[in-house]
């Protein structure tokens, strides 16, 4: 005999891009998203017993997703994802939780002759902001949001020494090397009742994630970092400060090495240490280094 345990669905990879239009100015705006909506309820028998009766189609599932992001704002992602999983659990008396992930993919306004242009963008990179919305029912809407693909690097002001030597350690101490990681960082805000809540701080949302990537790539330029470690929780502690609605703050950071190469076998020539100028990036393996950094007295869940 067998049971279902935990179970989800809906449709993953649903592209949106939405314009906005700005009668007054002639300005347009461009949101673009890649959204996955996930529901949870009383489906069970349409995995045990083939009842597809208890199934909003994952095709519905998609067309509500355009239904909701012409009907609505699609910024913050924080708010579109609050209103578009409540939708499900208010719509359908059997569905009890609406998981709504959005990824948005940057688009940069193009300045044409030194000036922003009214309708013509620039995707600068992998960079995406992303939330993961919660709705369940009778416990309210839970609000993850993140940087990701934000990738950085720094050519001096980073050191890495007085880590553990032992018969293991072939690394040397450095008290200058290159700093290199994709950020990806995330913030957990306190738990919201409904989606009248979420409208109520709905300015805090681009606040926080504006402060959380200005932070992060102030302190990944400004600070002498002594370690990966040491950097990444300097960020966190800037952003718990800096947003009050924050619970915690987790970010990921793998280290992307570049190597000092040796080319003294060649007439003598200097590269390594202070004269280093030719790096040889590594693309496997690298560190990878996490925290999760909470408000003293409340220890970050692992
Ligand atoms: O910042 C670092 N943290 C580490 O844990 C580590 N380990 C290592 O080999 N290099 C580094 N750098």
């Amino acid at each position: 005999m067998s049971a279902l345990g935990p179970a989800r669905y809906g449709k993953d990879n649903v592209r949106v891009l939405k314009v906005e239009r700005d009668a007054k100015t002639g300005t347009q705006t461009v949101v673009e998203m890649t959204v996955c909506v996930l529901l949870e309820g009383d489906i069970e028998t349409s995995y045990t017993k083939a009842d597809n009766s208890v199934i909003v189609a994952t095709d519905s599932i998609k067309n509500t997703i355009y239904i909701t992001a012409r009907q609505n704002p699609v910024t913050p992602p924080e708010l579109f994802g609050s209103i578009l999983g409540t939708h499900f659990v208010e719509k359908y008396n059997h569905i009890h939780a609406a998981h709504v992930n959005i990824i948005t993919h940057r688009w940069e306004r193009m300045d044409v002759d030194g000036k922003p242009h009214p309708h013509s963008f620039i995707q600068p990179g992998a960079e995406t902001r992303d939330v993961q919305v919660d709705v369940v029912e009778g416990k309210g809407i839970a609000i993850n949001s993140a940087i990701k693909g934000l990738t950085v690097l720094k050519s001096t002001g980073s050191q890495f020494w007085g880590f553990l030597r032992d018969e293991y350690t072939t690394l040397k101490e450095t008290w200058d090397r290159i700093l290199s990681t994709d950020v990806a960082a995330n913030w957990q805000w306190r738990q919201f009742a409904n989606v009248a809540e979420v409208k109520a701080d709905v300015g805090k949302f681009n606040a926080a994630y504006e402060a959380a990537r200005k932070i992060t790539l102030k302190t990944f330029a400004e600070d002498v970092s002594a370690s990966v470690q040491a950097t990444m929780y300097k960020m966190g502690e800037q952003i718990l400060a800096a947003a009050p609605l924050l619970e915690t703050v987790e970010y990921s950071l793998p280290n992307k090495h570049y190597f000092e190469i040796d080319l003294s076998w060649h007439k003598g020539l200097k590269n390594t240490g202070k004269d280093a100028e030719v790096y040889a990036p590594q693309s496997n393996p690298n560190g990878l280094i996490k925290c999760t950094v909470a408000r003293a007295g409340q220890k970050a869940k692992l």
